[in-house]
């Protein structure tokens, strides 16, 4: 599917912008059918978006956010995606959506992504908004090069929801939602900053394999148009 290219002169115009959009989509949706869900991402990127975001109007009560991928610790380690959005997103007027965390407190890592599968299965499909992000190396989600399961990952016949993922640049083990549970968004985001993502990018939007920089295959199959915000 296509993408688009936003370039914004600053990381705070961008997150101006973004928010707005967002912000949009979710109350189209809440006014279409009394609901809208947004998937965010996590890393250091998406944090003065998140706080911008909190600010805007919205019927938040009506929202429900989750995450695109998270790391198996608890919401209480500083490595934690939860944590980052309680801090950032689950602040001001959006303290009253209803996050739906991936990480369970469960025996193992695949117990935790079976029971996040049947939690999110609540929040309905497909999302609103994906805001997804990028490593340096063109993961996406939890979507890593020479990851434990990337194939499943980016198989698009691989039923929507939650799977594990490991791998040498991933830190602890990864619970992450599917590329089919993504692509599909009414809005699907790429946010990402600097000079060096946008190398990182291009170098993606070039020939190659998935599996050697995962975001190509949302660049490249996603059902939804990709919008890329970019800050240098
Ligand atoms: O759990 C995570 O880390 C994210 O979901 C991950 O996919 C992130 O979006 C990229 O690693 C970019 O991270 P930065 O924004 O920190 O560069």
């Amino acid at each position: 599917m296509a993408s688009t290219l936003h370039s914004f002169a600053s990381a705070a115009d961008l997150a101006d912008s973004l928010a707005d959009k967002v912000a949009t989509t979710l109350s189209a949706a809440i006014a279409a059918r009394g609901a809208a869900s947004i998937a965010v991402s996590g890393g250091s990127t998406p944090k003065v978006f998140f706080q911008v975001l909190s600010t805007h109007d919205i019927a938040w009560d009506k929202v429900t956010i989750t995450l695109v991928d998270e790391r198996f610790v608890p919401a209480d380690n500083a490595r934690s995606n939860h944590l980052l959005v309680d801090a950032n997103l689950l602040q001001n007027k959006a303290k009253a959506a209803r996050f739906v965390p991936l990480y369970q407190p469960a025996a193992s890592v695949e117990e935790a992504a079976r029971l996040a599968t049947v939690k999110s299965a609540e929040i309905g499909i497909p999302f609103d908004v994906v805001i997804l992000g990028m490593g340096g190396d063109g993961h996406t989600a939890s979507f890593f090069p020479g990851g434990s399961n990337l194939a499943e990952a980016l198989d698009a016949s691989t039923p929507r929801g939650i799977i594990t993922m490991e791998a040498e640049g991933a830190g602890e083990p990864r619970l992450t939602f599917t590329f089919s549970s993504l692509q599909d968004a009414a809005l699907l985001v790429l946010h990402i900053e600097g000079e060096g993502k946008k190398d990182v990018l291009a170098k993606a939007e070039g020939s190659g394999d998935e599996a050697e920089m995962p975001i190509r295959a949302i660049l490249r199959r996603a059902t939804s148009p990709v919008e890329i915000y970019w800050a240098p």
